[in-house]
């Protein structure tokens, strides 16, 4: 059966509204997913595990007593420039269903964290909405641009613009995008992967162009991506069931994703989102725990669903994450919780799992 797509809101619970769809009769509804305590929020830290799917996993859930608080399909378009800055310094501009996010990487104290103890687990800082998203991204870039090498401290008059932005943005969140088939890289050999890099025509097969005529969040004015040359190079759908831990506490908060990629490849995570770093310690627990209910016993960290795209389908701009990981010399800026500042970190390898 062919799935219209419903119309969304962001299918992200960070938002805490997320619309889904019953996979079997077709009809969509919107469920409030029961993340709980989990506030709107513009920024947050999300501390997260992936691991592979066994076939009882959806059986292991619910004898662990999480519940399933719904199912969503959405497509990811993951931005970047042609010489990969933002993805080479950590920095991972998405648009899913029209709501754009960027992750960034967390602070040095984290990171040290997830080097001594987590490496199972992986952190970062997220970023939701449009105004701070573009700031942040332009800061990179610049940064980048201006020294081939880092970024530099947000003056003080973007951290003003950047409130009154933060205050628009939530004056004029919208609801929805418009319908769009989803599209995704397919399994077959001759399917082409999204890079928008080349010629206008490229640019609008690849659905730069399409996508500013469904995207809700910033009126489909994307002027700030042409001015930064960044483009689609990853496309895809994925079909994500969601679980939720009940209750306070140490299960409090706890979300489960099981993931199924268009380009045939399913993952699961659990996930904790939390207002700030002070918190990721708990988040950490958390996840460790729920991971032996589960009965995980992955000793690695397990792929995310853009390492394998780009594995398969982007091998040159993969090979150059390889080859940063492997010498780690970029600095880039960081946006703590809740506030308007910016910190100077080191990016390591971290970043890639
Ligand atoms: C080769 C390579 N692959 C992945 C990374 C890291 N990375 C790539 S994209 C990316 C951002 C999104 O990754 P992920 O959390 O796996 O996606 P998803 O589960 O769909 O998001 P959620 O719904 O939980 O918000 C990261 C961190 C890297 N540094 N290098």
């Amino acid at each position: 059966m062919k799935h219209r797509r419903p119309r969304y809101a962001c299918p992200n619970y960070k938002t805490k509204q997320v619309h889904c769809f019953p996979w079997s009769s077709g009809s969509f509804g919107v469920a409030e997913l029961t993340g709980g305590e989990l506030k709107t929020l513009n920024m947050s830290v999300e501390v997260e595990r992936k691991f592979l799917c066994g076939p009882d996993i959806q059986k292991k859930l619910g004898d662990i007593g999480a519940v399933c608080v719904g199912k969503c399909r959405f497509q990811d378009q993951y931005f970047d420039s042609p010489d990969f800055i933002l993805t080479l310094n950590g920095v991972w501009l998405r648009r899913r269903e029209g709501c754009w996010e960027l992750k960034c990487p967390v602070t040095e104290r984290a990171q040290r964290r997830e080097e001594e103890g987590e490496r199972l687990c992986t952190q970062y800082q997220e970023i939701t909405l449009l105004p701070q998203i573009v700031a942040a991204v332009r800061e990179v870039m610049a940064g980048q641009r201006r020294d081939g090498r880092n970024v530099q401290v947000v003056p003080k008059e973007r951290q003003e613009s950047d409130r009154r932005g933060q205050q628009e943005g939530e004056e004029g969140r919208p609801e929805a995008s418009g319908e769009v088939e989803p599209k995704g890289p397919g399994n077959g050999p001759d399917d082409k992967p999204v890079d928008a890099h080349g010629d206008a025509e490229e640019r609008a097969a690849a659905g730069l162009e399409g996508s500013a005529q469904c995207c809700a969040e910033d009126g489909g004015d994307l002027a700030w991506l042409r001015e930064m040359n960044l483009a689609p190079f990853a496309e895809f759908t994925t079909e994500r069931c969601s679980f939720s831990l009940a209750g306070g506490g140490e299960e409090g908060g706890v979300r489960v994703d099981l993931d199924q990629a268009d380009f045939g490849y399913c993952v699961g995570e659990i996930e904790v989102l939390v207002p700030d770093e002070n918190e990721v310690q708990s988040a950490l627990q958390k996840i460790q725990r729920t991971a032996q209910r589960l009965g995980l016993t992955d000793d690695h960290k397990v792929k995310g669903k853009m390492h394998v795209y780009l594995q398969r389908y982007r091998p040159e701009h993969y090979a150059k994450l390889l080859e940063s990981r492997r010498h780690p010399r970029i600095t880039v800026t960081q946006r703590t919780a809740n506030t308007t500042n910016y910190q100077a970190n080191t990016l390591a390898s971290e970043h890639f799992y």
